[in-house]
């Protein structure tokens, strides 16, 4: 079964491929465009990117299962949160949905986005590193390297397979 998944980035490809590891899967990873803001600023806007990039990366391959994993950010009371969200579509289904870990931003992090700034360049500065958001991500930096941002999309990846599996087992059916 082919599933294909709308980015190029490694951390999220090895998520994938950490959820669909028997054999009968193949991991096709596809440019899908989230349609969204390069840095997403709320859950919906995220939701929005993380089912967009499914639905686009499922057609663009002719997969059987599409995968979408999207990055952003959450104003809260207790700070701007790190959010990142993932969606699973399969034709015929609603898109299934599920949410990564959440950890408030340092302020002077969150400062710059609400400045405009994206994420990925702003971590780059900050850990003096290159592409920390293909690596262990900011997660990664912000929890001491105890979860680094294949972990997290691994555990939103477990969440989609899982509800994806039993909505099959309570026999919804694919048009
Ligand atoms: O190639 P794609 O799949 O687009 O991967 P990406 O790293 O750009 O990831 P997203 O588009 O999902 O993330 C939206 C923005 O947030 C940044 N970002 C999100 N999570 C991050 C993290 O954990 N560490 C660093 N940057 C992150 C990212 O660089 C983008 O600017
Ligand atoms: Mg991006």
């Amino acid at each position: 079964m082919r599933v294909a998944v709308g980015s190029k980035n490694p951390a999220k490809i090895n998520a994938v491929k950490a959820a669909f590891m028997d054999d009968p899967y193949e991991i096709v990873p596809v440019d899908a465009e989230s349609g969204v803001s390069e840095q997403p600023m709320s859950d919906e806007e995220t939701i929005k990117g993380a089912v967009n990039r499914a639905i686009q990366a499922a057609e663009r391959a002719g997969a059987d299962i599409g995968i979408g994993l999207e990055g952003g950010v959450q104003q809260t009371p207790y700070g701007l949160m790190l959010c990142n969200w993932g969606a699973l579509a399969v034709k015929g289904m609603d898109p299934i949905i599920a949410g990564g870990a959440r950890i408030p931003l340092p302020d002077e992090i969150a400062r710059q986005l609400l400045l405009g700034a994206e994420l990925g360049p702003v971590m780059d500065e900050y850990a003096k590193k290159q592409n920390v958001r293909k690596n262990e991500g900011a997660i990664g930096i912000f929890t001491n390297g105890q979860i680094n941002r294949s972990d997290m999309f691994t555990h939103v990846m477990k969440l989609l397979a899982g509800q994806y599996e039993y909505q099959m087992g309570q026999g919804k059916k694919t048009v």
